[in-house]
């Protein structure tokens, strides 16, 4: 029998954060408390130029770290590049892939978004997959279809199911202040939670499904309370520690 995990809340800062952003890390520390800690886990995904200075503020505070992105390679002549490695070696214990702004922005296609998850488990990080449709998508009754081809492609196919996690982030919900239905939430959680079986069978009750899109203090109770729902993936609501520990909060 596969214990369940706790909830996990973790925030992505995208291309945000300069050495100032270190003291909303430091914040969110400050509020996470034995009894909090107990209810959820909470983990930062900061640039990687404040990885390793995040990690050594945290020292102790048991708030996990994570990339945003990594190479599918461990090291080599990749320019710009990050390998799982060196964010493990930064500090970093997650690491987010196959994000909607990198498949729009970079063009990454799900068997390169399956290559960057192993990628993260080879270097023991967690990888945190990210899936969802588009507005036009969802609009033509294709959304779970979207999203069980996106797990399909991209999830690994051998993994320790609790090593992984997967987030639903529907596009359109994505910065805009839109957030879909608790309902139309519970359908696609339970058909990611329905296609994680068929990939791993009973031991998928242990890989946590998050949902991003929108997720701020005032809607978190409503959106992270539904069934199959295991935690959130926070953009721009995770860049204070005032709201993003609001929203951890909810689990207390
Ligand atoms: O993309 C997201 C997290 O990865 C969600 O971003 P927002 O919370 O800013 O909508």
């Amino acid at each position: 029998m596969s214990s369940t995990p706790r909830p996990l809340v973790a925030g992505n800062w995208k291309m945000h954060g300069l050495s100032a952003s270190l003291g909303e890390i430091e914040a969110v520390a400050g509020g996470y408390d034995a009894a909090l800690r107990e209810k959820v886990e909470l983990a930062i995904c900061p640039p990687a130029t404040l990885l390793e200075r995040a990690s050594r503020l945290l020292a102790g505070a048991e708030i996990a770290l994570g990339g945003q992105d990594c190479h599918e390679r461990p090291s080599g002549a990749h320019t710009g590049d990050i390998s799982a490695e060196m964010l493990a070696d930064a500090g970093a214990s997650y690491v987010i892939v196959g994000h909607s702004e990198r498949r729009a922005d970079h063009g990454e296609s799900d068997a390169l978004i399956r290559a960057k998850a192993l990628a993260g488990l080879r270097a023991g990080l967690s990888p945190i997959v990210c899936v969802g449709e588009t507005r036009a998508e969802r609009d033509a009754g294709r959304a779970s279809a979207i999203v069980e081809a996106q797990l399909d492609g991209s999830l690994p196919r051998r993994a320790a199911p609790d090593k992984l996690v997967v987030a639903y982030e529907p596009v359109w919900a994505i910065g805009s202040g839109l957030t879909p239905t608790p309902l139309d939430v519970a359908e696609m959680h339970a058909a990611i939670r329905a296609r994680l079986v068929i990939h791993f069978g009973t031991g998928a009750a242990a890989t946590r499904i998050l949902y991003g899109g929108s997720v701020k203090a005032a809607n978190a109770a409503e959106l992270l309370r539904v069934k199959n729902v295991d935690g959130a993936l926070v953009g721009g609501a995770s860049l204070t520690a005032k709201e993003f520990l609001e929203i951890a909060e909810i689990y207390r």
